[in-house]
């Protein structure tokens, strides 16, 4: 018997079905890929073209986005500070699952704080949280505005929105980042910057595919 946070008395219970056995049947290893960026970076876009691909191979993903997920499981929560660390500690709690279930779990969150970003990692074992940084300039997420949402922070209608008036801690060691650089014209391309190899990329699904080989050359689209 043993305490967990305010339960007294539990008791893990065990079932013979293991992650193993589920990852056998799934033939693929569950496995967590975490996208953080501003809003409009392009991590809704980016995370459907990861799973529309993973999909036509027959591999099982599951998308975890914030905007959703504050629909049902997180109705309760604001964006303050405290609320933001709880809307990705739980979101980090049920990715968890999701990759104990053999899912490859895709999550879409600004999730703007690096501690809660390394809490979600070290809850998974070593290698299954790969952290995709939409490194995308806030004048360009504020150009797209698709929801019209930069425009009602600037006007002071949304207080405390991310990139405005609350802040956004780039990842320090993230297993990718796409980022945009400035070219001289003045126009921004959009450019690749890996840890494992460079090249160029332009679109969401070209992001998709560079995350899905690195998937296949980890192991991670076999059991
Ligand atoms: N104040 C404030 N700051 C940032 N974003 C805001 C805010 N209010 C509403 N929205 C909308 O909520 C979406 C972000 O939700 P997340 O759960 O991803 O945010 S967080 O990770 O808890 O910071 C975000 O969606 P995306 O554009 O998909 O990122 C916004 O549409
Ligand atoms: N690589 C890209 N290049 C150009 N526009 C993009 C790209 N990715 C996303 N977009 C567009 O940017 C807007 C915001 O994308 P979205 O995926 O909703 O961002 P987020 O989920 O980060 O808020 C959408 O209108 C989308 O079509």
């Amino acid at each position: 018997m043993s305490n967990v946070g305010n339960s007294t008395n539990i008791l893990w219970h065990d079932c013979p079905i293991q992650k193993q056995d589920r990852q056998q049947l799934l033939q693929q290893k569950g496995c967590v890929i975490w996208l953080t960026g501003l809003s409009g970076s392009g991590k809704s876009t980016i995370a459907c073209a990861l799973s529309r691909s993973l999909h036509s191979r027959g591999k099982l993903s599951y998308i975890l986005d914030g905007d959703n997920i504050r629909h049902g499981l997180n109705h309760d929560l604001s964006f303050r500070a405290e609320d933001r660390s709880e809307n990705i500690r739980r979101i980090g709690e049920v990715a968890k699952l999701f990759a104990d279930a053999g899912v490859i779990c895709i999550t879409s969150l600004i999730s703007p704080y690096q501690k809660d970003r390394d809490a979600c990692r070290a809850l998974l074992p070593k290698g299954d949280f790969i952290e995709v940084f939409i490194d995308v300039p806030l004048q360009v997420c504020e150009a797209r505005d698709p929801k019209g949402l930069y425009k009602l922070a600037r006007a002071g209608k949304i207080k405390g929105f991310t990139g405005i008036d609350d802040p956004y801690e780039p990842p320090c060691s993230c297993e990718f980042r796409f980022s945009y650089s400035f070219q001289k014209t003045g126009a921004f391309i959009l450019q690749i910057v890996l840890q494992q190899k460079g090249s160029g990329c332009k679109s969401p699904s070209d992001m998709a595919e560079i995350v899905i080989s690195y998937l296949e050359e980890n192991g991670y689209l076999r059991a």
